[in-house]
Parts: structure tokens; C-alpha cells; sequence
């Protein structure tokens, strides 16, 4: 959201910032300009459902609304929080724009909660920043009240100004290939996340391949991949990295795993190939870099090894291509917000 923020800021609007604290600390991310308007809702979601962080936030949200009394309530993607702003802003009578609006796998259960989160967002929503034409078109076909445009996403914004900030950086050039690989997601608990680990020995015992896993900052996700994978040969496991650090390994690496929403979005901005670990996904969007094939260890082991032993066949794959935003939608979410008030 930082790219949204600077340019609201560049168009001299006032914002009134509120982080829920479901991820953790973000408030470094909030541009220094704006930590002063950036308040902080203290809460420790880890022992609640997501349905109690939902009604927790949206009665905590609704007050802090009320005072500020906005022009429009903007929420950030499909997590409790962006649900419980715009269900707090609804209540309050109050516009809500959506950015990221109509991301859809078009499975009311995977993901779980966030696919039914975007369809109740964009229910209420008066403003809807597209990342694709393709999420446009769902937006359509669910003749959502509000005005949708594609604006592409703000983390391709925040990407390309990252990468332009780091310079040239080479792939990973060692005997064994780097695979970056993330998992994190509810649906890939128990049978599945030992299917997977299952797999990733099998490629670093059989491929010339070695993984690098950082970790998510949710202990109730880290833990079990510790077990699993804790202490195995050319499987390294690391703590959550900054965000500039990723990116540097999403340009050095030599293909992705991962179940990450974001990591599908920005790995194909370099080139880097990406198998999907979940068996559906809201990034549909036609992309020669991505690659969905769930989480059984057999399909995960064949579909690596056919990028080892067929060149052309990475080749194809690894393709830049920008499918989610071109870097300029902070801007245009300005814009349209700006135009939107002169006709409001
Ligand atoms: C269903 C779904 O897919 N929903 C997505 C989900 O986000 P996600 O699945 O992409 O979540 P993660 O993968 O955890 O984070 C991603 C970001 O974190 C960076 N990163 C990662 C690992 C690390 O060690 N250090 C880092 O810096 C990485 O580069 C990237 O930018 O919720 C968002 C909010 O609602 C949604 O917008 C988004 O659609």
C-alpha cells in the first residue's frame, strides 16, 4: 500500500493510517512522511479465528472512523483486517475503495477465508482498483455496484522501485540450483505440508538442486516445517527476510516453489519460473512463468525434474512478464480517487 500512500500524499491528501497489527509490525513500511498519521491497534490475533480477528477489529475500527469522518476508506486485499475495515467502514456509512479488487480462484474455500473475503469487499465497495483485466472481468460478471478500473497492483509499484534502487544483480551461478522456496498458506497444513517437504528432500537428494526456505513469522507454521525439514542437507532454513532481501533472491534464484499470492506476482517480473503449491489459485491471469501443481510430492518432484532435464523447457518459463501492474498503479488509485471526489 506504501505506493498508494505517497501518491495520495504527492496529490496533497490528508491520511489517517490505521495498522490492525494482524502481520505483525509493518509501520517501518509506512513511508516516514506519514508515520506521524499512522496509528497502531495492539492485539495478539495468534490464540483467535479469523472470525473473532474480524469482529475484534471491526469494533475496534469503527470508532477511530467516526472521529477521522473520511472522504473513503481504502482496504488492502483479502485478509480479516481489509474485511473488518470495510465491513467497519460499511457500518459507518462510510465509501470503501478495494485495492487488489476482484482476485478470484472461484473456490469459496481455497483460499480459506480470503476467497470469500474479496467476494463480500467488493459487495460494498465504491471504488475497485483492478490489478488485471482478468480480475476486472470477474468484477463484471459479479455486476458489482461500485466503479472498477485496472489500475495493476501496488506491489508491482513496490517492486520495480525496489529493484531499480538494487542495481544489477546475477542469478545464482553454484553446482547446485537455487530454489526459493515459501509456504505458509492455511490449506497447506498437516498431510499436504509433509508431502511437500516430503518432495523437497527427494529433489536435493536426486536433482543437482539446493533449497532455501525462509520461514513464515507465524509459529504455528514455522514450527511444523522445522520438524520436517530441520537439519537436511542443502535445505537451509531461515528466518523471515526483509523485503529487499527477498526480492534480491527472487532475481538470483533459479525457480520458485511457493504458495505465496505476492511471490506469483513478482517472481515473473524476472523471469523466474514459479510452481504453484496450491491447487487453485486467484492469480489466473496468462503467464508463461507460472505453473500451478499442488502439493503432492510425486507431481512436485516430476514437474522440477522436467525443468532440469529440459532446458527449452525452462527457457519458455522463464519469460519476463507483467500480468499484475506495470508500477504505476499508486498513481492512477490517486487519480481516480481525486476524480471521484470532484464528482462525489
Ligand atoms: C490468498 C493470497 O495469496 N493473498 C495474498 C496474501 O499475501 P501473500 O500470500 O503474498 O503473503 P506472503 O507470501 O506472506 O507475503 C508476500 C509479500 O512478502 C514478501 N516476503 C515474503 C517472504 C519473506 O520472508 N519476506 C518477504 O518480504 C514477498 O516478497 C511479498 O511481497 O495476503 C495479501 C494481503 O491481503 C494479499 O494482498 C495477497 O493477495
Amino acid at each position: 500500500m506504501a505506493p498508494v500512500l505517497r501518491a495520495l500524499a504527492a496529490r496533497g491528501f490528508a491520511q489517517h493510517i490505521v495498522l490492525t497489527g494482524q502481520h505483525g509490525g509493518l509501520r517501518p513500511h509506512i513511508p516516514p512522511a506519514l508515520q506521524a498519521d499512522t496509528a497502531e491497534i495492539g492485539f495478539d490475533p495468534a490464540h483467535l479465528s479469523a472470525g473473532e480477528i474480524r469482529e475484534h477489529l471491526r469494533d475496534r475500527l469503527r470508532p477511530a472512523m467516526l472521529a477521522a469522518s473520511p472522504a473513503i476508506v481504502l482496504v488492502q486485499g483479502d485478509t480479516s483486517s481489509a474485511l473488518a475495515g470495510a465491513l467497519a467502514a460499511h457500518d459507518s456509512r462510510l465509501p470503501i475503495g478495494h485495492v487488489e479488487a476482484g482476485l478470484r480462484s472461484h473456490h469459496p474455500t481455497d483460499p480459506w477465508p480470503e476467497e470469500i473475503h474479496r467476494i463480500v469487499i467488493d459487495r460494498i465497495a465504491t471504488l475497485l482498483f483492478a490489478p488485471s483485466e482478468t480480475a476486472l472481468r470477474n468484477l463484471r460478471s459479479e455486476r458489482v455496484r461500485g466503479q472498477a478500473i485496472v489500475t495493476g497492483n501496488s506491489g508491482i509499484d513496490a517492486l520495480l522501485a525496489t529493484t531499480d534502487a538494487m542495481g544489477t544483480v546475477e542469478r545464482d551461478s553454484g553446482a547446485r540450483r537455487l530454489i526459493l522456496v515459501t509456504c505458509h498458506r492455511r490449506e497447506n497444513r498437516g498431510d499436504r505440508l509433509t508431502g511437500i517437504a516430503a518432495a523437497l528432500r527427494r529433489l536435493v537428494d536426486e536433482l543437482p538442486v539446493r533449497v532455501l526456505l525462509p520461514l513464515h513469522a507465524n509459529p504455528h507454521v514455522a514450527g511444523p516445517i522445522r520438524d520436517l525439514l530441520g537439519g537436511s542437507k542443502h535445505i537451509e532454513l531461515v528466518p523471515p527476510l526483509d523485503y529487499e532481501a527477498t526480492v534480491r533472491l527472487l532475481r538470483q534464484c533459479w525457480l520458485v516453489l511457493t504458495d505465496s499470492g505476492g511471490l506469483q506476482e513478482e517472481a515473473p517480473a524476472f523471469g523466474t519460473p514459479v510452481l504453484v503449491l496450491r491447487d487453485a489459485t486467484e492469480r489466473t491471469e496468462p503467464c508463461p512463468c507460472l505453473k500451478l501443481v499442488g502439493a503432492d510430492p510425486a507431481r512436485i518432484y516430476r514437474e522440477v525434474r522436467a525443468l532440469v532435464d529440459q532446458p527449452h523447457l525452462y527457457e519458455t518459463m522463464a519469460t519476463p512478464a507483467f500480468p499484475f501492474g506495470d508500477g504505476a498503479a499508486g498513481p492512477r488509485i490517486a487519480e481516480a480517487i481525486a476524480r471521484w471526489l470532484e464528482r462525489a
